[in-house]
């Protein structure tokens, strides 16, 4: 069953069309994160769903029922945002209360004190915003919206604003989270592919106000469709060529052959594409090897666990691809 649609939306903004012709499902218990560059339309398409502008053109559903001219408050759904919003001068429980007016007092106290504790805060319910950290801050803002039990929740780059520890941290509270509300459809906005791969069901990926490429979290990341998805994916090489008879066949054909660094390997020459190693870089766990083709213009990033016995930087070598796993992508 789907819980949230879009269908065909366009948004502009004066002339600007920040979104175009945007069609996305998410389904009861779904978690979709709408990944892309910055600018690309994602918050633009998540705003269109709480309610917070209206499309030009185009459908929006929630449970079947077409919202498109209803106002956020009528919409049902718990948004929380990058800058967390929360209302200074309140108390984190009166903050949390705050949308649940319509509510019997007794049931509201209960109601705050479910999702204090859902998102670890009851010991914070008497302090004020200033008092907490980022990181609390963050997770107020998701039990206030969570209070009113939507059944869909709209999250617009949640973790952007907290370092990068609090940010690990807290994305693994998001899992939680999901895992604790199996019947809630979550919406996801980020630019991050890490926090995509973490959390997302599937992802939607954006560029220049459209939908590029949509799928399965995993499928999408082994087998992207497109040079840019893959390469917005995570680390990918794209080398011009193809697959012929399983063996890639460099400089062939219209497309390029992907595959992610920690699937290739290095070797001393004579064992694969030949190439010269132009760069090694040590990451802690692996080492990030550069190396540059012989016979096609395409460097290579290979991460391997060790260099002992590789060519150094300068030395020819072979860039050694595995056997299986490769997929080619159009050149865009
Ligand atoms: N209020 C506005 N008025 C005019 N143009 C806007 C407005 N908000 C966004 N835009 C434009 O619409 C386009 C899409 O913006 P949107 O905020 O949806 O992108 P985004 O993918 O969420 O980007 P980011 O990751 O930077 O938040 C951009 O070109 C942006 O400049």
């Amino acid at each position: 069953m789907t819980a949230i649609g879009l269908s065909d939306v366009t948004v502009h903004y004066g002339r600007t069309e920040a979104l175009s012709r945007f069609s996305l499902d998410v389904a009861v218990g779904e978690t979709v994160a709408l990944l892309g560059p910055s600018g690309s339309g994602k918050s633009t398409a998540l705003k269109a769903v709480a309610g917070f502008l209206r499309p030009t053109s185009g459908t929006i559903r929630l449970d079947g029922r077409d919202v498109t001219a209803l106002p956020p408050h009528r919409r049902g759904v718990g948004v929380v945002v990058q800058q967390y919003a929360l209302f200074p001068h309140m108390k984190v429980a009166e903050n949390v209360a705050f949308g649940l007016a319509g509510i019997p007092r007794a049931q509201r106290k209960e109601r705050v004190a479910e999702v204090l504790a859902m998102v670890g805060m009851s010991a914070y319910a008497a302090r004020r915003p200033r008092e907490l950290s980022g990181g609390q801050q963050q997770r107020v803002a998701i039990a206030r919206a969570l209070a009113n039990r939507p059944r869909v929740l709209l999250l617009d780059e949640p973790l952007s604003a907290l370092d990068a520890a609090l940010r690990a941290d807290m994305l693994g509270e998001l899992q939680r989270l999901k895992r604790e509300l199996p019947e809630t459809a979550i919406l996801y906005v980020t630019h991050d592919q890490g926090e995509a791969l973490a959390l997302a069901d599937r992802i939607a990926v954006m560029k220049d106000a459209r939908l590029v490429d949509e799928a399965a979290t995993a499928e999408l990341y082994h087998r992207p469709p497109s040079a840019f998805t893959a390469s917005f994916l995570g680390a990918a090489n794209l080398i011009p060529g193809s697959i012929v008879d399983g063996r890639v066949a460099v400089g062939d054909g219209a497309g390029y052959v992907c595959v992610r660094p920690h699937a290739v390997g290095v070797a001393a020459p004579g064992s694969g594409l030949a190439a010269t190693v132009t760069g090694v870089q040590w990451r802690g766990a692996t080492y990030r090897v550069t190396l540059a083709l012989s016979d096609v213009e395409a460097e290579v990033r290979a991460d391997v666990a060790s260099l002992d016995g590789l060519p150094g930087v300068g030395e020819p070598a072979s860039v050694v691809l595995p056997a299986t796993g490769l997929t080619v992508v159009p050149r865009d």
